[in-house]
């Protein structure tokens, strides 16, 4: 009886496996392909940007600051791989006035072709506790990291549907799979964008168009650097569970997820986990994956349980000790 239901079991995951390319996308070929970066003047867009210009790409870089903006593509263009290669720079706030964002796409469009793949990688983070965190901080994360997301994303959607080609990717955070102590306003930020996301690949997908969300632990770039600067003490405790990577690392991670179409882009054993155990809903986009997922969800949990725990803990021996002076005043 046994022996029949695991001849059984085995049948089913073989089965699974035939029909497995009907479910993982072909992947994009990079070589003459042009690629949008927002956010590639710096950290991780620059470093996507390279890594997409040495497999052949021709490179859009969107950002704010024209001098970051050159410098970068300075940096990018030591690296090409044949004398077509360009990089264009295109100055624009991504999370203002879409009509001014969809000019821009439609400007690069003209130059150098329609777009292959968009990175939206713009953003930017501010911590703090709730109550200390200017409510202003709120609406400018979400204008930046969520629409910012979505203005350049609505403008390359309908070439990319007609022409049947296409990658969309979102860069989120860790921050974007679970919420933690100073991050009210950043995880939310983050966490929209999953959402965006899972909703439009449901549309896109018969159009062989696939969209990739990014999960990246704390990752050495000049973001991180300012961040860090202001970043409450619980925050960084909480953060230090996961090691700093680096942002080639990071971006070559994310170039590979994103051409091979897989929904979920994330690095190291922690963002295994995480993106395992907040899988929820999430398209999944080979059979491999789909089984990893249904099988380590519970120890995976249980795992969590306990780094949930060492978290409260210290957020609590924080609060302990911030009180202290406080009773040491009293007393005097
Ligand atoms: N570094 C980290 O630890 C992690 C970062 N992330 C996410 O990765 C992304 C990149 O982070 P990182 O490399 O650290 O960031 P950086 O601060 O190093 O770079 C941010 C880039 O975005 C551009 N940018 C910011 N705001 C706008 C805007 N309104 N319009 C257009 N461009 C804009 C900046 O150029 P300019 O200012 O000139 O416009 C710059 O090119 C962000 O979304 C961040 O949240 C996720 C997890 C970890
Ligand atoms: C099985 C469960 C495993 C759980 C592991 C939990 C690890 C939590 C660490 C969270 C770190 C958050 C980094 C945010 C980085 C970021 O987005 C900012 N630096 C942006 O500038």
């Amino acid at each position: 009886m046994l022996l029949l239901a695991a001849a059984g079991l085995v049948a089913f995951v073989l089965l699974l496996y035939m029909v497995s390319p009907l479910i993982s996308p072909k992947p994009l070929a990079l070589p003459g392909a042009h690629v949008v970066v927002t956010g590639g003047s710096s950290g991780i867009g620059k470093c996507i940007a390279i890594e997409c210009y040495k497999q052949g790409a021709f490179i859009t870089l969107v950002a704010r600051n024209e001098d970051k903006l050159l410098q970068a593509k300075k940096d990018i263009e030591k690296h090409s791989i044949n004398d077509k290669q360009v990089v264009l720079c295109i100055s624009v706030d991504v999370s203002q006035d879409y009509n001014q964002v969809e000019n821009v796409i439609k400007q690069a469009q003209e130059k150098l072709g329609p777009v292959d793949m968009l990175v939206n990688c713009a953003g930017t983070s501010m911590s703090g506790k709730f109550e200390e965190l200017e409510v202003s901080s709120f609406e400018k994360l979400m204008s930046i990291n969520y629409l910012g997301s979505v203005y350049p994303s609505r403008a390359v959607i309908t070439t990319m549907k007609e022409r049947r080609v296409g990658r969309i990717v979102f860069v989120s955070s860790q921050a974007g799979q679970l919420g933690l102590f100073g991050f009210t306003a950043y995880s939310s930020s983050k966490f929209a964008i999953r959402g965006l996301a899972e909703a439009l690949q449901m549309e896109v997908k018969p159009y062989n168009v696939y969209v990739t969300v990014a999960y990246p632990p704390d990752t050495d770039t000049p973001g991180l650097a300012e961040e860090n600067k202001t970043k409450p003490l619980e925050t960084r405790l909480i953060s230090e569970t996961t090691a700093i990577c680096k942002p080639e690392q990071v971006a070559k991670q994310i170039v590979k997820d994103a051409i091979q179409g897989n929904f979920n882009s994330s690095i190291g054993s922690d963002g295994y986990m995480l993106s395992s155990l907040t899988c929820g809903m999430a398209p999944v986009t080979s059979i491999t994956e789909g089984l990893q997922q249904v099988v380590t969800m519970g120890l995976f949990r249980t795992i969590a349980l306990f780094y949930l725990g060492s978290f409260d803990n210290i957020v609590r021996r924080c609060m302990v000790q911030k009180a202290k002076p406080e009773v040491v005043d009293k007393t005097a």
